[in-house]
């Protein structure tokens, strides 16, 4: 069967004037003619209770001269009590939930137009809505079911009572500050959506139903809007359950009262900002159920159930038992987009079909076979309840219209008795093409008006198959998981490619630190073999073994240089020397000292291409100035030390070329550049690459010192006898050359 669908409109509220008014019910009542009808009180209760056709009309908001009639299982004007709307469309499921069927009942509409009113409803006895009505009717059937079978049955009612705020479901039996910041989750049990870790509380009165009802509801997250001094800024859901207990069998059922919160024109709300952050989760959780209902009639394959937490909860169309939409209306003209939208959604919800299976008994000692398979074939569909006061259903026409009053609506719902019937009854119902919505301006609803279907068609389920919503339930679920899995597969495989990528990057810094740090050290040893070779060349030894013995870390297997650290201690305890080296003659103070000058010391920041290029040019820099290491060394004249034409071999580390004897490793672009400045010619010095006139006469008058100093006669032209720049350390050291102008004189010559 289809879920039943009501419209209830409420009264005008004290803001709202009579000329607002744009909202009809009734059949083919203008407005003259209901004014003139509800004349009286009488005539007014009686009109919303006998003559209610079940049609609501409102004007095409484009053209006011056309009207839209939407029609309802039943239609229940402003003047339509709580109680009356009670026994016309709740009392009569109760007795349904005491034989194993689901109720579900829910308030939809846009907000301030009726919905907690009706469901929760006020204070006062007159005023209290449907929920605490249902309880009362349970609590009143529970006692008699146990009073008349003698205290054999017995009946167990449990509350759970829970919000959906903002997508997240919180328990309203727990207090705000239990809550925790993602809310309750759900799962699927069995075809059902359930909320984990909800509290269950077993209530066994009215009494005390109302105590945890009211007390439930400060729990509740409600605020004033500009439409509504308190409006539901959440869907609040109650669920009863009912466990009735025979000698034979335990059966239970739940009835699950639904107060949706109202959708809302934020352009009319002047929301603020958190309100706005409801608003949007509100509208986008009906807008999801809208879609269900329109995927659901349309009988799409997809009904998008899990877009919201509400829509997979209330499982429109998946649920079994009864289920009741109650749509509340508010009839005056600001409502009016927002009334046509509810109205289409509610029209579309009446077609949906919703399975009416009763939950399965539990039964007491040995297994039983299981009774569904077989349910089709032996049940048949119980005769309409007469004595159920379904107003709204339509009524079979009558030619004596004194008789028309007497006659009895049609039960509105169809239930199975236990009664043994061969023959399973089917209802094929045709699909019902739907119209436009009639907020694209499509004049419709008037045409889709059809004559009120009897709503008491058996089931057109067979019980031994599976339905199609369960297989598409289970297509569903499949290919969630399937995604599911994809998508932690793809996220692990995303991670993964990071984490090899975060450790290769790791690996390559690693690498380049210690290349730099390799490099960075190798310069600094070589920055100390220079120094120490400067000391060396002043005659410092002191410093010089110092120097040396600060370069043995970077250079810790290096024979020559330990042998050379303990040469130069030997010779500092007092080893003659037989012939002073001419790098070992100390200049007066102040005037050599100014000429070689150390303040341009190798320093520890040297770059790695600085480094690496020094290399060759620090071990060719320190040839030959060993030669004041031992007393064979000084002995050979430097210009055979230099004339060496060795390959250039220096490798990294390989300090070989600190002895000149034994490798003497010289570029010959260094021999040609220490030939150049040694030939104090001033026209090809400056034309060493990074020099220029002025530096080039500097060097001349340099090296014409150190010729002076050293008691070189300047008219001499004994070569041999002028101070020679043995090496590129040396010639770093003259006044106003560094090491890079010495690295760009070498490297602008052509060897
Ligand atoms: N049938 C009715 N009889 C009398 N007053 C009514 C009726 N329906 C609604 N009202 C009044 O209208 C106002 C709005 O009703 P209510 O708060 O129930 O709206 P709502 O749809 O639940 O709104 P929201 O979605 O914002 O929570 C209230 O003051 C309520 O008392």
């Amino acid at each position: 069967m289809s879920v039943r669908v009501v419209a209830r409109v409420r009264p005008l509220l004290k803001s709202e004037r009579d000329f607002d008014v744009i909202l009809r019910t009734g059949a083919s009542t203008s407005a003259a003619e209901v004014k003139s009808r509800e004349s009286s009180v009488e005539d007014r209760k009686s009109a919303a209770l006998k003559d209610r056709d079940s049609i609501v009309r409102i004007p095409n908001p484009k053209n006011e001269g056309e009207e839209y009639s939407f029609q309802f299982n039943a239609v229940y004007d402003a003047d339509v009590t709580q109680q009356e709307l009670f026994d016309a469309e709740v009392s009569p499921t109760i007795k349904h939930l005491f034989n194993g069927f689901d109720v579900t009942l829910f308030a939809y509409g846009v907000t301030g137009t009726g919905k907690t009113h009706t469901m929760r409803g006020g204070k006062s006895l007159a005023e209290r809505g449907v929920i605490p009505r249902l309880l009362s009717g349970i609590y009143r059937r529970s006692r008699k079911m146990e009073k008349d079978s003698d205290g054999e049955t017995s009946v167990q009612v449990s509350l759970s009572y829970y919000e959906i705020y903002n997508d997240k479901v919180f328990d309203l039996f727990e207090p705000p500050e239990k809550r925790t910041l993602a809310g309750l989750p759900l799962r699927d049990n069995g075809g059902k959506t359930v909320v984990c870790g909800l509290t269950e509380k077993p209530c066994t009165s009215l009494k005390e139903f109302e105590s945890l009802y009211d007390q439930a509801n400060t729990n509740r997250s409600t605020s004033a809007t500009k439409l509504n001094a308190h409006s539901s800024r959440s869907h609040a859901i109650l669920g009863v359950k009912i466990t009735i207990t025979t000698p034979e069998k335990t059966r239970i059922s739940t009835a699950s009262a639904i107060d949706l919160a109202g959708s809302e024109d934020n352009r009319r709300t002047e929301n603020d900002k958190e309100r706005m952050v409801e608003s949007a989760s509100i509208n986008k959780s009906l807008f999801v159920l809208a879609q269900c209902v329109e995927a659901i009639t349309k009988k799409q394959a997809r009904i998008p159930y899990r877009e919201s937490k509400m829509t997979r909860i209330l499982s429109l169309g998946q649920n079994n038992g009864l289920t009741i939409m109650i749509l509340n209306l508010a009839p005056v003209r600001s409502y009016h987009l927002d009334t046509l939208s509810s109205l289409n959604v509610a029209n579309r919800t009446r077609k949906i079909e919703v399975r009416e299976v009763e939950n399965d008994p539990i039964f007491k000692g040995p297994v039983r076979p299981a009774m569904r398979p077989s349910l089709a074939a032996t049940r048949k569909p119980l005769q309409p309840l007469t004595a159920s006061v379904h107003v709204n259903m339509p009524v079979a026409a009558s030619k004596d219209p004194a008789k028309k009053e007497e006659e009895k609506p049609l039960k509105l719902f169809s239930v199975y008795s236990d009664r043994t019937q061969i023959k399973a009854v089917t209802q094929l119902r045709k699909p019902e093409v739907l119209k436009k919505s009639s907020l694209s301006g499509e004049p419709h609803a008037i045409r889709t008006i059809k004559p009120p279907r009897p709503s008491y068609a058996p089931s057109q389920l067979n019980y031994g198959d599976i339905s199609a919503a369960k297989i598409e339930e289970m297509v569903e679920k499949k290919v969630e998981e399937i995604l599911a899995v994809r998508a932690m597969s793809e996220k692990s495989r995303h991670t993964q490619v990071h984490e090899l990528n975060e450790r290769l990057q790791r690996r390559l810094e690693q690498l380049e630190q210690r290349i730099e740090g390799t490099e960075d050290a190798r310069a600094e040893g070589l920055s100390y073999l220079l120094m120490a070779k400067q000391h060396q060349a002043r005659g410092e030894l002191s410093s010089a073994l110092k120097m040396y013995q600060l370069a043995l870390p970077h250079f810790p297997h290096n024979e020559k240089l330990v042998s050379k650290i303990a040469n130069l201690k030997e010779r500092m305890q007092g080893k003659a020397i037989s012939r002073p080296s001419m790098a070992q003659v100390s200049p007066p103070e102040g005037r050599l000292g100014s000429m070689l000058s150390l303040k341009k010391e190798p320093t520890v920041t040297l770059g790695k291409r600085q480094a690496a290029d020094l290399d060759t040019d620090m071990t060719d820099a320190l040839d030959g100035d060993d030669h004041a290491m031992s007393d064979e060394d000084s002995t050979l004249p430097q210009a055979k030390k230099r004339a060496t034409s060795k390959a250039l071999e220096c490798h990294d580390g390989d300090l070989s070329a600190l002895d000149d004897y034994q490798d003497p490793a010289v570029s010959p672009r260094t021999v040609r550049l220490l030939s150049i400045i040694n030939s104090r010619d001033v026209s090809q010095i400056k034309l060493l690459k990074g020099v220029g006139a002025k530096k080039a006469e500097a060097i001349v008058d340099c090296l014409c010192e150190m010729d002076e100093t050293m008691g070189c006669n300047e008219d001499s032209t004994d070569e041999s006898s002028a101070f020679q720049v043995s090496s590129l350390a040396e010639l770093s050291t003259l006044k106003g050359v560094g090491i890079r102008t010495v690295e760009n004189m070498r490297n602008g010559v052509v060897a």
